[in-house]
């Protein structure tokens, strides 16, 4: 790979640990003067005699003034997770310490790393393809059973022999068109055109499949937003409890949370959904439609993938109803409609709700159908099957990607359609194979890289 980076042959340090106390701090240092550093911190051994993967314990001494007992991790280059020589310090996890022992490094030539850097290099390396790079970041940030096994299926490169697939695929393809070329003055052509269109839908199969898959990896990677709407005392503050009772997520702080709604993340069957209890509808309104209408409820209600609309049983008409349909149907909002207190639901009103078969009945209190309501919530998440073996798309950048790959495999097929010459169809081939490369990482540039590993944790 001959990408040039500017900084790429520096020898890079950083903790890879969280900042702040705790029993241990790991410090990272990668590049070709790792050894050499190390060696003038570390005199009890000649690390360079040391093997690969093995462990050193000893003083790490600047000026003769002790820093800290630590361990150290030996990897030798290629072998190491940037393909670099890479030492890892674990040392106390004092804040004070680690900053000494990061200051000591430089001082010794190192430079920081900047954010992603250490994967960076794996990827620059050839120790991880691009995609594969990115699932390392995913994993990091992974907080469901679901979400850490489609990024560990990633990273160990289901994706990315899946896109290796669609190249030698591709690459027959072209090798195919090519054939034609040479004999198009005979007559081979009507024989090999079928076997053509045979490759293109299988390919086709196989991009749709990768697109389709977004919906639910976006599920997975994002979690879902869901906006509980309802009239004040239709039981909002009930139902969360309830739903909150058993699922809590273990989620720390959530980015871009506003402080007039309330947020809570729940996990359900392996997906994250974000309830969040709109302040707007709660202002006095009679007319139902006028509630919705207010501003902050709309805004919410449009950045949310379900809108759960919950209503009192006993005091909502099927006409109400029926008009907030209307209105959530002219948007294209996903909604459930539920009816609560149905523990206290009266004849009439049970009539009135007959006519919502769809609306799922709870009671938010006494916890009945709250299953019943989960179950609905993950079936309108994920809406329809899901296989879960499968490669499941989680990034916006590779699905942007299949659309351009799919649309050019569309001009592929209309140009067979047209009778394009060959050479013209080996150009929208080239370009296929060009989208893949964007996402493998074999076609990219300094500045796409710079922004993509900027994502990235320091240290990692
Ligand atoms: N201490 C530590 N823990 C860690 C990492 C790390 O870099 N350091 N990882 C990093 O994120 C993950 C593990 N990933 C790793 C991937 C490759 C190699 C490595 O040394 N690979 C060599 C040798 C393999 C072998 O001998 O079996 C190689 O690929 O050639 C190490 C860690 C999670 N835990
Ligand atoms: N019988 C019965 N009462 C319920 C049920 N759910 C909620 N309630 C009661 O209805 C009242 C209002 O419930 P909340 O959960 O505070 O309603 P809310 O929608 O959050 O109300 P606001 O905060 O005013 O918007 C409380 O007295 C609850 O105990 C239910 O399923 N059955």
């Amino acid at each position: 790979m001959s990408i040039h980076l500017s900084g790429w042959d520096d020898t890079i340090v950083a903790l890879a640990t969280p900042q702040g106390i705790g029993a241990i701090g790991v410090i990272r240092v990668s590049g070709k003067e790792s050894f050499h550093i190390l060696n003038q911190l570390f005199p009890s051994k000649d690390l360079t005699a040391q093997a690969s993967h093995t462990i050193q314990v000893g003083y790490l001494k600047e000026d003769d003034q002790v820093l800290d007992e630590v361990v150290l991790s030996l990897f030798k280059g290629p072998r190491s997770y940037t393909g670099e020589d890479v030492i890892e310090i674990s040392c106390h996890g004092s804040p004070f310490i680690q900053e000494q022992v990061i200051r000591a490094i430089t001082k010794k030539g190192a430079r920081l790393a900047k954010p992603g850097e250490f994967t960076q290099r794996a990827f620059l390396n050839g120790k991880l393809d691009l995609a594969q790079a990115e699932s390392v970041a995913d994993l990091i940030a992974s907080n469901t059973e679901a979400s850490r096994k489609t990024a560990l299926h990633n990273m160990r490169g289901g994706f990315s022999s899946d896109l290796k697939q669609l190249r030698e695929q591709l690459i027959r393809f072209s090798a195919m068109i090519e054939l034609e070329l040479d004999f198009s003055q005979e007559d081979v052509e009507f024989a090999d055109r079928t076997a053509l269109k045979q490759l293109i839908d299988e390919l086709d199969g196989s991009i749709q499949q990768l697109i389709r898959s977004f919906s639910l990896g976006n599920v997975i990677r994002n979690g879902v937003q869901v906006a509980i709407i309802g009239k004040p005392n239709a039981g909002k503050s009930t139902l969360l409890n309830a739903l909150l009772n058993e699922n809590r997520a273990i989620v720390s702080d959530i980015a871009g949370t506003t402080r007039d709604t309330i947020e809570e993340v729940i996990n359900i069957n392996g997906i994250l959904f974000r309830l969040v209890d709109t302040a707007g509808i709660r202002e006095h309104t009679a007319d139902i439609i006028e509630q919705i209408g207010v501003a902050k409820s709309l805004e919410k209600m449009n950045a949310s993938d379900i809108v759960l609309y919950l209503f009192d049983v006993n005091e909502t008409t099927a006409e109400e109803l029926k008009a907030f349909e209307q209105t959530l149907k002219e948007k294209n909002i996903q909604y459930l409609l539920v009816a609560n207190k149905t523990d206290t639901a009266k004849l009439g009103s049970i009539q009135a709700i007959t006519h919502m078969p769809y609306a799922i009945s709870i009671s938010a209190k006494t916890h009945t159908g709250i299953d019943v309501l989960k179950q609905a919530l993950t079936q309108k998440a994920i809406s329809g099957d899901v296989n879960t073996e499968a490669t499941i798309v989680t990034n916006a950048r590779h699905y942007d990607a299949l659309l351009k790959l799919s649309q050019s495999l569309t001009d592929v097929r209309n140009g067979m359609h047209d009778q394009v010459p060959g050479d013209l169809l080996a150009l929208d081939i080239r370009q296929c194979l060009h989208y893949l490369g964007l996402i493998t990482g074999e076609i990219t540039n300094e500045d796409q890289l710079d922004f993509i590993f900027s994502k990235f944790c320091i240290g990692k």
